[in-house]
Formats: C-alpha cells, structure tokens, sequence
C-alpha cells in the first residue's frame, strides 16, 4: 500500500479519467476507479498495476443513479485512504435545445453536476477535518462561451467552475485543495457521443496533454487550470473584473437606469 493519499477518479473507464488514473499511478498513487463499464476499468487497472505495483480498487457506478452514487459516497466517507477526489465522469449530448429531449437533458445534468456535488459532500468533511486533500472537478471552457451552442452541457460546466471556487474558498483554509480544470477541445469519445469526428476538428489537444498540464496546476495549487489558454493574462483580466464588481452588487436602491419616470 502507498504512503501517499489513494486517488478516487470518476469516469476512469476511457478518456480523461483514464488517463488521470495512469498518471496517478506512475506517480505511486493507489487508486480507486469508477465508472459503469467494468471491463474497461479492469483492463485500465490490470495494466497499471503490472506497470505500476499500485492497488487499484474498482468500483461499478452509473452516477445518474441514486444507489450507485450511494456506494461511491459511502467508499469516500469511510475509506481515509482516499485523500484525492478527481470528478471527473461527464458527457454531452449533440442538438439545440429544442432537439434535446428533457430525459437526455436531466441525465446530462445529474451526471455534470448533482453527482460531483454529492461526491464532493462525501468527501470534503473529512478532508477538512484532517486538514489535507484535494478535490479536482473537470469543467470545459464552454462554461466560459455560451456562444460555443452548447447550452445546457455549457451551463453544467459553469455550475463546475462556480461550485469549484466556492468550494475552494470554503475549504482552501482548512487545507483542502480544490482545482477545477477547464480543458477545451480534446481527443475523447465523448465527441462520439455528441454525434461530432473529432478527426474532422481543428486545435483537438491530446488526452495525455492535457492531463500533464493539468497536473502542473494541481501542483501549483492552482485554483483554475486551464490547459488550452496561451494568455493567462485573459483569465486574469476577466476574474479581476469580476473581483472589482463584488462591492457593487448589492444595494438597497434600483439603479438609476431602472427607476421609473415620474
Ligand atoms: N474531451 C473533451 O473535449 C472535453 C471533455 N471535458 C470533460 O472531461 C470529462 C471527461 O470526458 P472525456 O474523457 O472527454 O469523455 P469520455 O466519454 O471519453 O469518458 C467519459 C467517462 O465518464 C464515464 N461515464 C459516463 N457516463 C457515466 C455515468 N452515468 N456514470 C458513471 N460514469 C460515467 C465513462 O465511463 P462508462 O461509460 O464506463 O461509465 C467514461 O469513463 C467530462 O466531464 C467532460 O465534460 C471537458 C472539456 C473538453
Ligand atoms: N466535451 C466537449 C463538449 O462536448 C467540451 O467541453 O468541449
């Protein structure tokens, strides 16, 4: 069993997870691996551990469902080896908003959202009472972009973003890291999913990629990483406007511009 804290990622059948649980264990990580498709994680950790020496544990989830996410909660509650959460289990779905049907919506946001907050809930209670840990959520840049057309996966991916840097401000004092990580384009099936070739895509970053620079922000401590931003300056920018608004957005008086002539 390693000394360093094990790691519990989401989604770790394929893509991002996959890879994160890889880099995980080459840095001598044992592992706890969920997602819904058991061969996949089993041939995921039976390589790893063979390369590796890690423990990996898996751990069969469809985190849309209530007993499922039940099980991952109570590992993450119980288990005080697990010191690093990475929730990262998402999808998408192709269309508009008014060819996607409301089941398919729901479900997209239960996976993106209501399940990374129960898992966070799971965990973050522990983490601070030991005063150490971390917790990484995978958002998207289209959180940032409502212009990128996909509405309601890109509002799920906001919800990651926001609920990332509150919950950063909450347990970054109790000594809890918490990073969210923004990729954008990157080769996965998940573009499979949404009906897209990702072949057929100009600026696709590698999954292995961007996984390494993720990891660079996680070891900076980084409260938002975002991997394909050349000009960190933008982000800067944008969050110190933000920053600059927050004195502002609460007063008794409508403004000026919304008052009624009389
Ligand atoms: N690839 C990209 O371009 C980008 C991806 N992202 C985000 O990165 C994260 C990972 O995506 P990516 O690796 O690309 O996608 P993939 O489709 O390649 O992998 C998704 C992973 O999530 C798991 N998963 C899907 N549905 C469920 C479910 N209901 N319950 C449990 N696990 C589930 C899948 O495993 P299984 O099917 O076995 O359950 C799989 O391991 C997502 O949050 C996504 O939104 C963000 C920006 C860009
Ligand atoms: N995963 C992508 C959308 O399907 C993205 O976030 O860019």
């Amino acid at each position: 069993m390693s000394q360093l804290p094990a790691v519990l990622v989401t989604g770790a059948s394929t893509g991002i997870g996959a890879t994160y649980a890889e880099r995980f264990a080459r840095r001598g990580h044992d592992l706890v691996l969920v997602a819904r498709d058991v061969a996949r994680m089993e041939a995921v950790a039976n390589r790893l551990r063979q390369e590796t020496g890690v423990t990996i544990d898996i751990l069969q989830a469809d985190l849309t469902q209530a007993a499922d996410l039940a099980k991952v909660e109570v590992r993450l509650r119980d288990d005080a080896r697990i010191g690093i959460l990475v929730n990262n289990a998402g999808t998408a779905i192709g269309g508009t908003f008014v060819e996607q049907s409301t089941d398919d919506m729901t479900r997209l946001v239960a996976l993106n959202t209501a399940a990374l907050v129960r898992l966070a809930s799971a965990i973050a209670p522990r983490l601070a009472k030991a005063g150490e840990g971390a917790i990484v959520n995978i958002g998207s840049v289209v959180g940032l972009a409502p212009e990128f057309g996909m509405t309601v996966y890109g509002a799920t991916k906001a919800f990651v973003l926001f609920l990332s840097q509150g919950l950063g401000l909450e347990l970054g004092p109790k000594g809890v890291y918490v990073q969210a990580v923004l990729p954008a384009t990157t080769r996965t099936e998940i573009w499979e999913h949404v009906g897209a070739d990702v072949n057929a895509m100009n600026n696709v970053m590698e999954v292995g990629d961007l996984v390494d620079a993720a990891l660079v922000g996680f070891d900076r401590r980084e409260p938002v990483t975002i991997p394909p931003l050349h000009d960190a300056g933008q982000w800067e920018a944008l969050e110190a406007a933000r920053r600059a608004m927050l004195g502002n957005l609460v007063n008794a008086l409508p403004a000026e511009r919304y008052r009624t002539l009389a």
